[in-house]
């Protein structure tokens, strides 16, 4: 898992780890820049316009600088736009000033017309995780005028405007990528900047795993390369009792097809038997479905403990008789996965809440989750609940979006890196359920059943989208879920 470091903890982690490595300041800047400049010619090879690099005062500006030097030796068309003279700047970004080329023009913002047009690049290298209070005066100005010319537009580290771990408060530049330092800043992955923040892209410069690690303010991005190790191995001999008997309990009249998809998907995810537990006249739809599923009503299922897991609420409604609930809760000792309407219903008899098995799996989406919890004034807000309820009941707290975040009992948070604005359509939550209780009852732990889950659904969700766009529906990441196992390379 990439670790994500705090703003704050930055410089700490910079002169640690040129100290360690035998190296300056200026060296980490200029591995900065040439992997933002890799990054670059990758994108746009035949880029013959000109490009407008912004820099500010401190080290994200510095940056900016190296990246112009870079530039410059494939371009004439290179123009560097500074706010402050290069002697009130940081250290570093004064030593690139000065290596400057003659073939680079440089302009004071005050003197620049902001003359843009569409073709050309505007870099921002105004402020990155050192910015420390909302934009005032010639920084304010300048990045509104920004925001309204066009050019492509692209952060370096971070948008300026926004602070690395918290909400925006003001003015922020508007970029159409972001080019980050080797571990995406916390505040990208917030939702309220997803206008400034577009696409991100994360620059390695050769900061190792174990060394930010001991930065780590227990935030993690979950990344490709985390998952195998996470799955579990099956032998050749292996029968479907191995692959785990589940139950998908929920469904009421009109909202039978929640369970469908969350029954189908954990098929499809590799459970051996999947069961479904819908109100009593509704099997018959479910059956001509989906005819792997075993449907059954409540009367029907004597003991629910013969499930190696249980994933409830898709489409249950409200009219649930809770008595059932809070049994089925109190009786079953395993962790169960709960999603939908099984968490409204929590919201609703909060007593429930301490029913719930230890290292169970709750999968909110964002309205949900302040159903249980209140209204949240923003994304900080959310995580940091969401860190309190899953430490106080010992559960996961899977809060779904774009960068899920799953809050374990210990305190940590991980971000999922996969998925796609397409998934956002009716039932895609419903997928999610069906994999993470496949998962669990294929006897993975929970939070492995949960990381496998977040990341193989979104994965699915990509790859659907690839032909399907914008007409993507849950049922399509359901049939792509098989290819995730491909992409992985897993048996
Ligand atoms: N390991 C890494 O990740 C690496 C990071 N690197 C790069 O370094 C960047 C961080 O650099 P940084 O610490 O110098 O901070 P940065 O954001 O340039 O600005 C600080 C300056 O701005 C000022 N200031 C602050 N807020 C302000 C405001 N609202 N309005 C006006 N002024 C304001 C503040 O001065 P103050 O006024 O507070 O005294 C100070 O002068 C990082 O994002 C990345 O790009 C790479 O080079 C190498 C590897
Ligand atoms: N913009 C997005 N980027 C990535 N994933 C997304 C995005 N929008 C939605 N998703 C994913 O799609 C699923 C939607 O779940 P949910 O809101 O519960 O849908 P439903 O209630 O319709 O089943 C979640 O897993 C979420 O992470
Ligand atoms: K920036």
């Amino acid at each position: 898992m990439l670790s994500i470091i705090p703003g704050k903890s930055v410089s700490q982690l910079d002169k640690a780890f040129i100290s360690y490595e035998g190296i300056t300041s200026l060296d980490l800047m200029e591995r900065a820049a040439v992997s933002f400049c890799n990054w670059f010619f990758v994108h746009f090879p035949k880029n013959e316009n000109a490009i407008f690099i912004f820099c500010g005062p401190g080290n994200n500006g510095g940056d900016g600088l190296a990246i112009a030097r870079i530039f410059s030796k494939t371009t004439d068309k290179v123009h560097v736009v500074y706010f402050e003279d290069s002697e009130n700047c940081s250290n570093d970004y004064q030593s690139n000033f000065a290596k400057l080329p003659k073939n680079i023009s440089k302009i004071h913002i005050k003197d620049f017309s902001f003359n843009i047009s569409k073709d050309d690049f505007v870099i921002d290298g105004i402020f990155g995780v050192g910015i420390n209070r909302p934009l005032e005066g010639i920084f304010k100005e300048s990045i509104e005028k920004l925001n309204r010319v066009e050019g492509m537009k692209i952060s370096i580290d971070i948008p300026s405007g926004i602070p690395s771990d918290a909400v925006l408060d003001g003015t922020c530049f508007k970029a159409a990528y972001t080019v980050t330092f080797q571990f995406p800043k916390l505040s990208l992955l917030f939702p309220e900047h997803a206008s400034f923040v577009g696409d991100i892209h994360i620059a390695d410069i050769g900061i190792h795993d174990d060394f930010l690690k001991s930065f780590s303010n227990q935030k993690f991005l979950i990344r490709k390369s985390d998952i195998p190790g996470l799955h579990k191995k099956f032998h050749n001999f292996s029968h479907k009792g191995d692959y785990g008997r589940v139950i998908i309990i929920g469904g009421s009249v009109g909202k039978v097809g929640a369970v469908l998809m969350a029954s189908k998907s954990a098929l499809r995810t590799g459970s051996g038997l999947v069961h479904a537990h819908i109100p009593k006249g509704e099997r018959l739809v479910l059956q001509i479905a989906v005819p792997e599923v075993m449907v059954f009503d409540s009367q029907e299922v004597q003991d629910y403990k013969q499930f190696d897991a249980m994933g409830i609420g898709p489409g249950w409604g409200m009219n649930v008789d809770i008595s059932f609930y809070r049994e089925l809760l109190s009786n079953y000792n395993k962790p169960v996965v709960i999603d939908a309407d099984g968490i409204n219903l929590i919201s609703k008899n909060p007593d429930l809440l301490k029913l719930i098995p230890k290292e169970s799996i709750l999968t909110p989406h964002i309205k949900e989750f302040e159903r249980l919890v209140g209204i949240c004034e923003n994304q900080e807000e959310r995580l940091r609940k969401a860190k309190d309820l899953a430490k106080k009941h010992h559960i996961f707290i899977v809060l779904k979006g774009a960068f899920t975040c799953i809050s374990c009992p210990d305190g940590n948070q991980y971000f999922n890196s996969t998925g796609n604005k397409y998934m956002a359509t009716a039932g895609s939550g419903d997928v999610l359920t069906g994999m993470i209780t496949s998962f669990l009852g294929q006897g993975y732990k929970p939070f492995n059943a949960a990381v496998c889950g977040v990341f193989h659904h979104g994965l699915a969700g990509e790859l659907a989208s690839v032909v399907k766009r914008r007409g993507l529906i849950a049922s399509d990441i359901i049939d792509y879920i098989p290819a995730t196992y491909t992409q992985l390379d897993i048996d």
